[in-house]
Order: C-alpha cells, then sequence, then structure tokens
C-alpha cells in the first residue's frame, strides 16, 4: 500500500530551546490551534502534546516538550529524561532561539545535546523577530549559525519565524515537512492532537492557577481531572459537561495563595479555566475546582505517579 502514498511525507518533529524561547507559541502557530500551553513565565509545559498539521502532500506531527534543564528534584530528572526520549524519537529537531536574547549558555548546552543526535535533521529556528529590528535579526542569524558551528551541528535551514504575527511561519512548516521520511499518514484526517482531553484540561486548568503567582508557585502546581460526566436532565439542544478537577500543591501556605482572599483568586482561575475549555470542547461547562495539599510530592515517587508524572 505504500505505494499509493508515493511522494507523501510524514513523521514527527519537535521544537527545543531554553525555557520561554516560544516553543509552545511556536507549536499553536504551526498547528493552528490553541493546544500546547503557553504562559510568560517559564517551564509551563510538562506533557509532550502533540498537535498535527494536515497537508495534501505530507502530515507533521509536532511533539511539544518541557524545557532541558538541570535537575535538582526527581520530578526535574523524570522531566529530562522525556525530553530525551522524545528527541531520539523524532525526524526532525528544530532549536528555538529567541531573537531578542543573546544567544547563551542555555543555547549551547541545547545545541551540545542535540549533537549528540547525529542522525536527526535539525534546523535553527529564530523566535520573536517581531520584536527586533532588521540589523539585530541579521547579528542573531549569525550567531545562531556560529551557534551550530561551535556544536558541530550542521543546521538544515535557519529560519526567522514570528509566531504571533505569522511570519515565515509556513514556510518554517513546509521546511519540516521536506525533512521527514516518504511514508502515509500516521493519524487520520482532522485530527489536531492525541493527547487525551483530560491531559489537555488539565493543563488549561494548570494555566490560569498560574497566572500571576509568585515564583516559587510553578512547580508545585500539579492539576488531575478526577471526572468529566454528562449533567442528566438536560435538553438535547443544552449539554452540560461536569468537569471536577483537584489543584495540588505543596504546603498550606501555597494552598492560601491559590484560594486567595475568600475564594476570589480560586473563583477567577476556575472562570478562565472554564472559558479555555469550553473553548477546546465546543460544549458548556461546569467546572468544580478542589484545592489539596500533597507534601512535597515532587519528590515523593509514590505520589508523582499518582499525578501522573
Ligand atoms: N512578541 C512575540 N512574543 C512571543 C512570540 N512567541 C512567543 N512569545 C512570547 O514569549 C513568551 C514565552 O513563549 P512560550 O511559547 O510560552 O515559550 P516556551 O519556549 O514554550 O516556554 P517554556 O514552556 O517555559 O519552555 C510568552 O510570553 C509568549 O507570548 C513571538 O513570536 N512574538
Amino acid at each position: 500500500m505504500i505505494g499509493d502514498y508515493e511522494g507523501f511525507r510524514s513523521g514527527f518533529a519537535c521544537f527545543v530551546g531554553r525555557p520561554n524561547a516560544g516553543k509552545s507559541t511556536l507549536t499553536n502557530a504551526v498547528v493552528g490551534e490553541k493546544i500546547a500551553i503557553t504562559s510568560n513565565r517559564p517551564q509551563t509545559t510538562r506533557h509532550a502534546i502533540r498537535g498535527i498539521v494536515h497537508r495534501p502532500d505530507g502530515q507533521l506531527v509536532i511533539v511539544d516538550t518541557p524545557g532541558l534543564h538541570r535537575p535538582r528534584t526527581l520530578l526535574g530528572q523524570r522531566l529530562n529524561d522525556v525530553v530525551r526520549t522524545t528527541w531520539a524519537e523524532v525526524d526532525v529537531i528544530g532549536l528555538c532561539v529567541p531573537a531578542d536574547e543573546a544567544v547563551g549558555p542555555g543555547d549551547r548546552f541545547i545545541a551540545g545535546e542535540l549533537a549528540a543526535l547525529r542522525r536527526t535533521p535539525k534546523l535553527a529556528v529564530v523566535t520573536k523577530t517581531d520584536r527586533v529590528s532588521a540589523s539585530r535579526l541579521a547579528e542573531q542569524l549569525t550567531a545562531v549559525a556560529a551557534l551550530g558551528t561551535e556544536a558541530g551541528i550542521e543546521w538544515a535551514d535557519v529560519v526567522p519565524v514570528s509566531a504571533t504575527k505569522g511570519d515565515r511561519v509556513e514556510l518554517l512548516t513546509e521546511l519540516l515537512l521536506a525533512q521527514l521520511p516518504e511514508g502515509p499518514p500516521l493519524y487520520p484526517d482532522g485530527e489536531l492532537t492525541d493527547e487525551p482531553e483530560e491531559t489537555l484540561i488539565a493543563e488549561l486548568v494548570r494555566e490560569a492557577a498560574l497566572e500571576g503567582v509568585r515564583d516559587e508557585l510553578p512547580h508545585s502546581i500539579a492539576v488531575v481531572v478526577e471526572e468529566m460526566i454528562q449533567r442528566e436532565d438536560r435538553p438535547a439542544d443544552r449539554p452540560l459537561l461536569d468537569i471536577h478537577a483537584s489543584l495540588y500543591v505543596e504546603r498550606d501556605s501555597q494552598k492560601a495563595i491559590v484560594i486567595g482572599r475568600k475564594g476570589t483568586r480560586l473563583r477567577d482561575v476556575g472562570t478562565q479555566a472554564r472559558t479555555q475549555i469550553e473553548r477546546l470542547l465546543g460544549t458548556p461547562v461546569f467546572l468544580d475546582l478542589h484545592v489539596k495539599v500533597a507534601k512535597d510530592w515532587q519528590r515523593d515517587p509514590k505520589q508523582l505517579g499518582r499525578l501522573g508524572f
């Protein structure tokens, strides 16, 4: 049957780069739908969420990985393992370097790790080009080319993009597709992601809970969707989906922060998350959030397992 797909390319790609490099935003821009989680604080992406681009001549499956970083906790170690496993499995890797920040040790560390994957084609992606002048962009393109040379990587392409403006996102997609092996589609037409809905919903709740909180919290929040059930006794044209989710924090003090004065903060988190979830699922949702303390869950293998890591 392979012959039926002559000229068709399919495979996996992932974007790597230091925290805040713009990987999630770029994934969304390439896939064209909000699926990965973005935020202006580092390391909010924890799960390998795939977005799927369908084209007449190819199919590109994007795997969104957490940032690689120096592990300080058990969670950190597991995240790094996830990242390395993902890198070894994909067909093409895009290293994202923001246009508005100098190439630094973080980029060199990641480039060094990438260089070890000899057979995988690698593209350098200079992100957030809308934030810099043309001359600054030209300098950054040179710096990123040099980053490759130093690490012993031969970039398949060096592509400047703005995910927010949509500049050259289409070009990048084509260049990624061109690196994929020939083969039949991996997923049915029309599918955007194969991540279970619960995971996406949990990530949306987590994203809402992280809005505007202090720096110590991001790594301490985990969200688990406990139950999703259609409300009974609803007219067919007005369905309602009940979602019960737990927000786990590590300490009582963090619980107080998440809940806020008289529960106002948690209500806002619920409203924001519900809006996003309704957009994702296309159905009205009643979202019930509970905050629970799981003492030092990041250091406890049993708790990590229960929270899905
Ligand atoms: N102006 C501009 N801002 C961008 C662009 N892409 C991303 N950003 C912003 O940069 C910040 C980080 O973007 P993310 O996509 O969350 O970065 P990330 O690499 O996935 O971050 P981690 O999940 O922490 O690894 C967010 O505030 C984005 O809005 C872009 O093309 N232009």
